[in-house]
């Protein structure tokens, strides 16, 4: 049987190479799971759910490619290791049986995380450690003992994936703070590490749908909702994530360190999905020699309405 796992790779790509895949069993990091397992690499899938990722690694191995080039790959390529990336002893020990058990380290994919929504003014102490310590503590962790456990002395690879919040992310502030420090933690790694020869970057994925991702939201339409914020118009698909990823561990990214790469088909550049509630306008504090025009209805959407009147009223004007 054809392998069902698609790929742009090279087959052999990560032949005789080991990842850990933190949250390999779901979503994104199950596609990143697949990708990596079908281009050779043996990988270790960690989270805190033993069932999903016994079984993730069941249904993955069995739809590998067998051979590549006529040669047998190994025929089981994913391992499950339960692991809450909170606790430090946790990740201590999926470091040590990732060395033990498959010899190496090359790549880890700080994937596995998540927030809920909630306004900064009503989240409690509890949700917010809760938020940070899985995705800044328990990254840092991974970081930490992956680099004690193979990677200080044999160099490697590392992608962690965070979310886009180059224009803050008020609804989900917790994380947005949280990646924030992921982000910067990348940068003083790769420029600590680079001594070391590890390679560490970002991917910084927009709206991504995968039927666990929509299941943390109460309403299943949230992600559809997104799509004006979306300038390719669709919500991205975990492949297209894990592409990425692929590129980023593999030597055609020899020369890429510190640096985060969205995908996100262009919502990064392009508009907030927050909602500002018209008011009455910040008073003027200073004496001004200007006397601002009355304020107007500040609707949302549509700027782009106005600027377009404006252009096309510019344009009369030139005729
Ligand atoms: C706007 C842009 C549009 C854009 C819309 C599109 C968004 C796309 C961008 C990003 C998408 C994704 O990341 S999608 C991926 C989503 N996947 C995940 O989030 C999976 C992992 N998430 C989780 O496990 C949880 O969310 C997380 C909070 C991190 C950990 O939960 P745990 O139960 O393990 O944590 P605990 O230590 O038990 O503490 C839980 C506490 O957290 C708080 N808490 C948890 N859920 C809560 C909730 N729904 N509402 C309030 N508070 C909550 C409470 O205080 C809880 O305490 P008590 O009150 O005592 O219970
Ligand atoms: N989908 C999207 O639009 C976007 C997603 N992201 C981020 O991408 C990553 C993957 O999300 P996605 O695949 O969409 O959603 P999922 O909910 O499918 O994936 C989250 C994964 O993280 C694991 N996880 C959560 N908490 C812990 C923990 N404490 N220890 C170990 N593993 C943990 C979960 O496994 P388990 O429950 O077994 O522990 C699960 O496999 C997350 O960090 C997410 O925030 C970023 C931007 C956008």
């Amino acid at each position: 049987m054809a392998s069902l796992v698609r790929t742009a790779f090279r087959k052999d790509l990560f032949l005789g190479k080991v990842a850990i895949v933190t949250g390999g069993g779901t979503g994104i990091g199950r596609a990143i799971t697949k990708e990596l397992a079908e281009l050779g690499c043996r990988v270790v899938i960690a989270s805190r759910k033993r069932e999903t990722l016994e079984s993730a690694a069941a249904e993955i191995n069995h739809t590998l490619s067998k051979d590549v080039g006529g040669a047998a790959l190994p025929p089981l390529r994913v391992f499950p290791f339960q692991c809450n990336i909170r606790s430090e002893e946790q990740v201590e020990a999926l470091m040590k049986y990732a060395v033990e058990k498959h010899g190496r380290i090359d790549y880890l994919v700080n994937n596995g995380g998540g927030q809920f929504m909630s306004p900064v003014s009503e989240i409690s102490a509890k949700g917010w450690h809760a938020v940070i310590d899985t995705n800044l503590t328990g990254t840092f962790y991974c970081l930490k003992h992956a680099y004690h456990a193979w990677m200080k002395d044999h160099g490697g690879s590392i992608v962690n994936i965070i979310v886009d919040m180059v224009k803050g992310f008020p609804g989900m502030a917790h994380t947005g703070a949280a990646r924030a420090g992921v982000e910067n933690l990348t940068k003083s790694m790769a420029l600590e590490w680079s001594p070391s020869k590890i390679r560490i970057n970002c991917i910084a994925p927009g709206v991504i749908y995968s039927e666990t991702a929509a299941a943390n939201y109460p309403d299943p339409e949230t992600f559809n909702r997104s799509l004006h914020i979306i300038p390719a118009r669709r919500l991205g698909c975990p492949e297209e994530v894990s592409g990425a990823v692929c590129f980023l561990l593999s030597p055609a990214a020899a020369y890429i360190t510190g640096c985060t790469i969205p995908v996100d088909g262009g919502q990064g550049i392009y508009r907030s999905p927050w909602v500002i509630q018209d008011h009455e306008g910040f008073p003027v504090e200073l004496h001004s020699e200007v006397a601002l025009p009355p304020k107007g209805e500040a609707t949302e959407p549509g700027p782009s309405e106005f600027l377009f009147k404006a252009l096309a009223e510019l344009y009369k004007s030139k005729l």
